[in-house]
């Protein structure tokens, strides 16, 4: 990799992908996404975890919801939130039956940022991020807010916390042979897809 400053990340390709994305049946959105909720459903880093994110999926992407048909008696589901602060990072707040949502600047359903519901990013256990591509070592290229990039800023650091885990969860034609990483991407831990479940790097989960 040079060590001069890399190029913006590749436009083309996030419009190409979601494009396909978009494109997909419905019928198949559903059952590929389903098979990607088995294979996480069955991990240890699903089975271990008590706070859980997901994300509502829109544009084709592919649907987590049903990973709370596999809930663990203890385990409790965030959504994210943009903050309310502005500072292009995300809140993650309680879902569970009483939730209510509103819709957010990107027309993307959310719960109402209370402050009381909301949980610390660095106090989940797995988050479930959406994403429009991502490559065998686990770089993400998402929306392109930058929004995981900024909220998990603090996994670079704390290398001894691998909390919280993050999982990505795609089609599998979202993988690409090779993402150029960027100086402020935070790296997938997994990835989860109807084809396969994806560990990078050594981590014991
Ligand atoms: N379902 C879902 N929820 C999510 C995300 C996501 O990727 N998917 N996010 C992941 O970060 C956050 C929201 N981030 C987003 C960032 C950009 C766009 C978007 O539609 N961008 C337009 C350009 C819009 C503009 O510039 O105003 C585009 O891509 O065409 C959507 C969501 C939080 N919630
Ligand atoms: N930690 C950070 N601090 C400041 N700016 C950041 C940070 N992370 C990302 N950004 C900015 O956000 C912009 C978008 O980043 P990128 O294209 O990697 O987003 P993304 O990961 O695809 O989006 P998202 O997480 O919202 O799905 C970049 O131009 C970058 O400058």
């Amino acid at each position: 990799m040079p060590a001069t400053s890399p190029p913006p990340a590749n436009p083309g390709l996030r419009r190409t992908m979601q494009r396909q994305r978009a494109a997909l049946p419905q019928a198949l959105q559903a059952q590929l996404s389903q098979q990607a909720v088995q294979h996480l459903t069955k991990q240890r880093a699903f089975r271990n975890a008590r706070h859980i994110a997901l994300y509502l999926p829109v544009r084709g992407e592919a649907d987590p919801r049903n990973v709370r048909q596999h809930a663990l008696p203890q385990q409790r589901f965030y959504l994210p939130v943009l903050s309310p602060f502005k500072d292009g990072r995300l809140w993650f707040v309680r879902w569970d039956a009483n939730t209510r949502f509103r819709l957010n600047r990107f027309r993307i359903p959310e719960p109402y940022p209370r402050y009381r519901d909301r949980r610390p990013a660095a106090w989940l256990d797995l988050v479930i991020t959406p994403l429009v591509a991502f490559d065998h070592t686990g770089t993400r290229m998402g929306m392109g807010g930058g929004f995981y990039d900024r909220t998990f800023g603090f996994k670079r650091t704390r290398s001894t916390s691998k909390r919280p885990h993050l999982c990505g969860f795609a089609y599998s034609f979202q993988q690409i042979n090779y993402l150029m990483r960027q100086s402020w991407d935070i790296p997938l831990d997994m990835v989860s897809s109807e084809q396969s479940f994806f560990h990078f790097g050594t981590g014991i989960y």
